[in-house]
């Protein structure tokens, strides 16, 4: 029945309830797995979970057990189990490196080997997609809770493999600084993520090579000036040439952080702060280097009437991916704006460590 929500709908309900604390649960066949986020949880509902037939254990990504010295039995991530006195104050501190280098963690960390993993690497997948750290307080259920979200685990994969379709909602003139024949196009995912805009600069013809630009969201550097990085700069230089050209797009991406989002890209910067280059503090956090999904740059290119393009860029990976996702890169073009002494360790670290062209 078309009033009943199909799985894209329950995993987006799903994002929500875990970042408000609520658990949800995920079903595989005859076995359920109750999930909680662990930056999230209460008191009251931690008391809950322990107080279930089965005892929770925590999943952390393979990256935070490396930090933590913990086998990673499960390959990329570690079931770790609880220990008798747990609390939040404990959990709080596998799942987020703040006091690492403060507190270090007593004691081995033990993580257990067997049984199946599936839905706890599900369930750290699920966080990553709503933003929160990756560490979930996970217990075995025989039957699944009235009122939380049931999730079923298949369908749900096969979702987040791929990139929801972005359709067009609206697009209006709207004068830049650097291109006063500019319009701004707002496209929203099917799955209730996040919205994604193109600024329009002229009018590209569509059977040629568009100059484009993959912009990842930056709250700090686009909007704040932060000097932390060379984002406002390379936004401005971009916008810039393609004024002075005529012609092209840009594509901004609600990816903050690298997809991390803007609270975990913060933590990021605190682990910096304690010494840790960009590629170490997501690492220490529990991500990869890079969490984004440009595909989503092609499917707006391809829903706009492109085909090819000269990509604004120093990033080769943007550019292979963009290539796998059928969008010819007929020219890469650099963009090398907006390095000062506070940004210069950090664009060493992503030439040294991401492949970044200098
Ligand atoms: N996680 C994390 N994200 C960061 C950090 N500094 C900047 N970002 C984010 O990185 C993204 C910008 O990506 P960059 O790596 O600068 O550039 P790129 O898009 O990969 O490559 P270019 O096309 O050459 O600019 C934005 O989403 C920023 O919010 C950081 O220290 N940690
Ligand atoms: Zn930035």
């Amino acid at each position: 029945m078309s009033l009943i929500p199909d799985a894209t709908e329950i995993l987006s309900r799903a994002r929500a309830d875990l970042r408000m604390g609520l658990p949800v649960v995920l079903v595989d066949g005859d076995r359920c797995l109750i999930v909680a986020a662990v930056e999230t949880l209460s008191p009251d509902r931690f008391a809950d979970l322990c107080a279930l037939p089965d005892r929770p254990h925590l999943a952390i990504t393979g990256r935070r057990a490396e930090t933590l010295k913990a086998r990673a039995y499960d390959g990329d991530l570690a079931r770790i189990v609880l220990p008798r006195d747990v609390d939040l104050t404990w959990l709080n501190a596998v799942a987020d490196p703040a006091d690492d280098l403060r507190k270090p963690m007593k004691g081995p960390l033990v993580a257990l080997r067997d049984g199946t993993a599936d839905l706890d690497r599900l369930a750290l997948r699920i966080l990553k997609s709503a933003r929160l750290l990756p560490a979930a307080l996970n217990a075995s259920l025989a039957q699944v809770p009235a009122g939380l979200t049931r999730i079923n685990a298949q369908p749900t994969r096969d979702i987040l493999d791929q990139a929801s379709p972005l359709h067009p909602i609206v697009g209006a003139r709207v004068p830049l600084l650097s291109a006063e024949n500019s319009r701004l196009h707002v496209f929203r995912p099917e799955d209730g993520g996040e919205e994604h805009y193109a600024v329009e600069i002229g009018r590209p013809p569509r059977d040629k090579p568009v100059l484009a630009r993959l912009h990842s969201a930056c709250f700090t550097g686009d909007v704040m000036g932060s000097l932390k990085c060379d984002c406002g700069p390379q936004l401005a230089g971009a916008l810039a040439q393609m004024g002075q050209e005529g012609a092209g797009v840009l594509l901004y991406l609600n990816q903050e952080g690298r997809g991390i989002g803007l609270a975990n890209k913060m933590r990021a910067y605190s682990l910096q702060d304690q010494g840790f280059d960009t590629v170490e503090a997501n690492h220490r956090l529990g991500f990869e280097d890079d969490e984004r999904d440009f595909r989503l740059g092609a499917a707006l290119l391809k829903e706009m009437g492109f085909t090819s393009a000269r990509l604004l860029t120093n990033n080769p990976n943007k550019i292979a991916m963009m290539e796998r996702a059928g969008i010819a890169v007929t020219e890469r073009v650099p963009l090398k704006v907006g390095e000062n002494p506070h940004n210069a360790a950090y664009l060493a670290t992503k030439a040294a460590k991401s492949g970044h062209l200098l």
